[in-house]
């Protein structure tokens, strides 16, 4: 085992693991009311969306990503300094997350990998360090909000790290 890369077996994803990054967007677990007669349970105001600098607008996009292999080989994790990013599949995909606290230096201590169930989204807060889209075993599509507009939105820290499944 190469002594430099962080070695990482991702974790169920829960909203309490997460909290540090982030929230998890899924209707289970998620208050809500009734709204459309009763005919339609609105969980409202999941996540924060966050937009900052030059001309922020919201985004809403459409991601169709390949899958990756397991193990996951990392070499860095990126940040949006200007706004959060959503990601919520459209077809109970699974994906890993890798995430770090906001800050301009990374301690691998603080890392974290996770895997969704196939009902959960998330929203990474703003600066969160991350690992891009990374969904399991087939094509995934989620719909995903995030930053727009003017200045530089995404920076990357190199660091290597490799996430096993249990
Ligand atoms: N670049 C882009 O829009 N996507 C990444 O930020 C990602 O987190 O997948
Ligand atoms: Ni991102």
């Amino acid at each position: 085992m190469s002594t430099d890369v962080l070695e990482l077996t991702a974790q169920p994803l829960t909203p309490e693991a997460f909290a540090a990054f982030g929230e998890v967007i899924d209707s289970r677990s998620s208050a809500h009311f009734m709204i459309n007669a009763g005919r339609t349970r609105r969980h409202h105001d999941l996540a924060k969306v966050e937009v900052a600098g030059e001309s922020p607008r919201v985004l809403i996009s459409i991601f169709v990503s390949q899958p990756v292999t397991v193990p996951l080989e990392l070499t860095f994790l990126e940040r949006h300094p200007l706004g959060s990013q959503a990601f919520m599949p459209l077809h109970e995909e699974q994906f890993l997350i890798v995430v770090a606290p906001p800050g301009d230096v990374i301690d691998p201590a603080e890392v974290r990998a996770f895997i969704t169930d196939g009902r959960q989204g998330v929203n990474y807060r703003i600066g969160t360090w991350h690992a891009i889209q990374s969904v399991l075993e087939r094509e995934g599509e989620f719909l995903v909000v995030d930053r727009g507009g003017a200045g530089h939105n995404c920076d990357e820290y190199p660091i290597a790290i490799r996430v096993s499944l249990e």
